[in-house]
């Protein structure tokens, strides 16, 4: 039985520039009297358009459920922090969801357990929804990348008191090694590692666990509710490919 909701969530990372990545928006936006699924709540999106376009994107899809956010945050609430941005902020603005701990934030800009334990709690304080990136950074076992990966989960939350421990949260499982990649995992790996981190993930009943990386088309569909969803980059940035991924995502979300 597929999870309900069925989340799709997209990060432009900085492919897109400003005009490109509201012309997307706006045909999404456009297009979502086609999708009841998502109307309805069955099917669940989030954008994470780059820092400065969150404003408009935020009003393009305000009348909407689509939720808006930011691809990082600042573990601090205010301050001397020059070229950072506040989870307050964010909140403030009317984001949803904040990304936290991707993989090229660790392998470019230094990003550790620490800063992802701290950035964590700081968006469950400000009512964020944390989109948590974890994965294994070498192509091994689903079990081996399962320990990893319930380490990763351990860690990210252990700032959080029991009460955040029940809000919301999606867990990407992005294997480093299948980011930017031409293909995404296999259909087994996917499967065998989203089911341990389900049973790791028991006692949180508002936890998702998406697949992300070289996701596109097809995909949701041949992984038939072994993921709760999709975290999609470079396949979803034709208008399009998202519109069929969101078909696929309605064709497997529970009947109304
Ligand atoms: O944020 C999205 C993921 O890192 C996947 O990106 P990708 O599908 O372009 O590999």
């Amino acid at each position: 039985m597929p999870h309900s909701p069925i989340t799709l969530g997209i990060s432009f990372k900085m492919y897109f520039g400003y005009a490109q990545t509201l012309t997307w928006c706006r045909n999404v936006a456009a297009s979502l009297t086609q999708h009841p699924a998502v109307l309805d709540g069955r099917v669940s999106l989030f954008v994470l358009p780059s820092f400065p376009a969150i404003a408009p994107v935020l009003d393009i899809f305000a009348d909407s459920p689509v939720g808006v956010g930011g691809q990082n945050l600042y573990q601090s609430a205010y301050g001397a922090y020059t070229g950072e941005v506040s989870g307050a902020m964010l909140a403030e603005m009317g984001c949803s969801h904040v990304e936290i701990g991707h993989a090229e934030r660790l392998r470019l800009f230094g990003e550790d357990a620490t800063t992802v334990a701290a950035k964590v709690q700081v968006a469950l304080e400000h009512q964020l929804t944390p989109v948590l990136c974890i994965g294994e950074t070498e192509h091994g076992t689903p079990a081996a990348a399962i320990a990893d990966c319930r380490a990763q989960i351990d860690n990210a939350l252990s700032r959080a008191t029991p009460t955040q421990r029940q809000q919301p949260i999606v867990i990407a499982y992005e294997p480093h090694w299948a980011i930017g990649a031409s293909e995404p995992a296999s259909l087994e790996h996917i499967a065998s590692v989203c089911q341990g981190l389900r049973e790791h993930m028991d006692s949180h009943p508002a936890a998702s666990i998406i697949y992300g990386g070289s996701a596109g088309p097809g995909l949701l569909t041949r992984l038939a509710g072994q993921a709760d969803g999709l975290f999609l980059g470079r396949f979803a940035h034709d208008p399009a490919a998202y519109e069929s991924v969101i078909n696929e995502a309605s064709m497997l979300a529970t009947p109304r």
